[in-house]
């Protein structure tokens, strides 16, 4: 039988999914299922990795049950991951040993201090082209060998495994017989050299982490493995950081290419092409994917809460009832009356890497009512993405041409002519949105020769909505001055409060 599809699965912050793609890169069908966002300690996010396996399973079986299809025409499956998300289960019993600490969470911002204040910043950065933060891995591995009983003796024998998302589903899709990440998810952990490609002896030994714990690194399009618990027997044939993926799915593959995903957070990425580019303004340094026997780096601004804000209106505030009610109730306010939201709930990300800011409303008055306030936390998500931009052209030295656009908040019209206004630069919109877990799809697709290269891929990237700005730049200009101001306000603000020694 011919093969017909790839099989996407996209294990996002918030919801599990599934997405059958055909050869065009049309999206057929797709499940998603939410799963339970733990928050133990103010600051701290965490994951039932048990809950992502059977979530992420339901819905992949789903797709497979609910379109009828053979899975004999499932070319490959291509896996894409929210990122630096840390998992630590046993070797013997695939058991995991602690809820998954998840990339959000602040609670290992006290090591990154102790790190600091040991020098490590000139070496963490040139070798792993990232800053020292709690947001990646490394620091999440310690604190579990650290504070989970037993944890430590159990890693000191081999007993233990670590892995981000895509290497927990692998090794679960191949019931326990690969233990794999791909080059772009190694590149998040703080412990991987992106120029020699190897897991790094210093970095390792700093943080007490036995090496036996880890992955093999390997391109991002390669067949890893086979699954037999879908039915047939399908090759797993990518794995991929979903912001990187979503960079491929956008089909950024020369450099200067920039795409900017708007989820739980924002992610904005510019291909480097094959020259690592540093950053003097907090960008981080990362790999954009192994393919074809070399890797290809990426710059990339990273935001911790866009969409996520207005979650926080819905669900805790009680503002809005969906998150596209944002939209209506932003534009019956001309603008938001002097009201900024800063939105820095888990610290702040690029270019700030501030863990101990929290958010913060300023600029209410007795005139100020619910709508400047949605509107405000709509603008703050495109006030952070300036703040990216404004960064990556000074470092990569070239003005951007557009910027592309992906993720849920994208439907947001509000939004994306706020963007155009804010940034003076075309936002572009394309046709399929569901770019990271097509990302995926074309890699897994490359691997098994159901796509023959990435030019036959670039053919099929088509725009649908072009947003430019209507603002005058005098305007952007000023009102972006005060959102400068506002976020000089939370900078700081839970230093007092955390404990730092841990
Ligand atoms: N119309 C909208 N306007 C603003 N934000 C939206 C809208 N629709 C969805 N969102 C936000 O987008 C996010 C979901 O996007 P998604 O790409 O699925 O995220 P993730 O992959 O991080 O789970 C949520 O945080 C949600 O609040
Ligand atoms: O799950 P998302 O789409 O919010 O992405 C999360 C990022 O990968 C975190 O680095």
């Amino acid at each position: 039988m011919k093969e017909k599809y790839i099989l996407s699965l996209d294990q996002g912050t918030t919801t599990s999914r599934a997405i059958l793609f055909d050869h065009s890169g049309t999206a057929l069908y797709q499940e998603n299922r939410a799963f339970a966002q733990h928050y133990p300690e103010p600051g701290w996010v965490e994951h039932d990795p048990l809950e992502i396996w059977s979530t992420q399973l339901e819905v992949t079986r789903e797709v497979i049950t609910k379109t009828g299809i053979d899975t004999a025409e499932i070319a490959a499956i291509g896996i894409t991951n929210q990122r630096e998300t840390t998992v630590v289960w046993e070797r013997s019993t695939g058991k995991p040993i602690a809820n998954a600490i998840v990339w959000q969470c602040r609670r290992t911002a006290g090591i990154c201090d102790q790190l600091k204040n040991k020098g490590l910043e000139a070496m963490v950065r040139e070798k792993t082209g990232l800053l020292i933060d709690a947001y990646f891995s490394g620091t999440k591995i310690a604190w579990i060998l650290e504070h989970v009983p037993g944890a430590r003796a159990k890693a000191d024998a081999g007993e233990l495994l670590f892995g981000t998302i895509d290497s927990w589903l692998i090794w679960n899709l191949t019931d326990g017989r690969v233990h794999v990440t791909d080059y772009s998810n190694a590149a998040r952990t703080m412990l991987f050299n992106i120029h020699t490609l190897k897991w790094d002896d210093d970095l390792l030994a700093e943080l007490s982490i036995p090496i036996s714990m880890l992955p093999d690194v390997r391109p991002s399009s390669e067949v890893y493995g086979t699954t037999t618990l879908l039915g047939g027997e399908i090759p797993i044939g990518a794995s991929a950081g979903d912001q990187q993926a979503a960079l491929f799915g956008q089909c950024c593959f020369q450099e200067g290419m920039v795409k900017n995903t708007y989820g739980t957070g924002c992610f904005l990425l510019m291909n480097t092409g094959e020259r690592p580019v540093s950053s003097e303004h907090g960008l981080l340094t990362t790999i954009a994917w192994g393919l074809h026997g070399r890797v290809e780096y990426a710059l990339e601004g990273s935001i911790f809460i866009a969409g996520a804000v207005v979650q926080w209106l819905r669900d805790e505030l009680g503002l809005i009832q969906s998150a596209s009610e944002s939209e209506a109730v932003a534009k019956t306010v001309e603008n938001t009356n002097g009201v900024y939201v800063v939105p820095a709930f888990t610290g702040l990300g690029t270019p700030y890497w501030d863990s101990y800011a929290r958010g913060t409303i300023v600029g209410l008055t007795r005139g100020s009512n619910r709508a400047h306030i949605v509107r405000a936390a709509l603008e703050a998500i495109a006030y952070q993405t300036k703040d990216v931009v404004a960064s990556m052209e000074h470092d990569a030295g070239i003005k951007l041409a557009e910027l592309r656009v992906d993720g849920g908040a994208v439907m947001n019209d509000f939004l994306m002519q706020f963007q155009a206004d804010i940034l003076g630069r075309k936002v572009v919109r394309p046709q399929i949105k569901e770019t990271t877990a097509l990302g995926a799809a074309y890699l897994a697709g490359l691997a098994v020769g159901f796509y023959e290269n990435v030019d036959e891929i670039k053919r099929s990237w088509k725009g649908d909505q072009t947003f430019t700005r209507v603002m005058s730049e005098e305007a952007s200009q000023s009102i972006y001055q005060g959102w400068k101001k506002a976020v000089g306000t939370t900078k700081g603000w839970a230093l007092d409060e955390c404990d730092t020694s841990q």
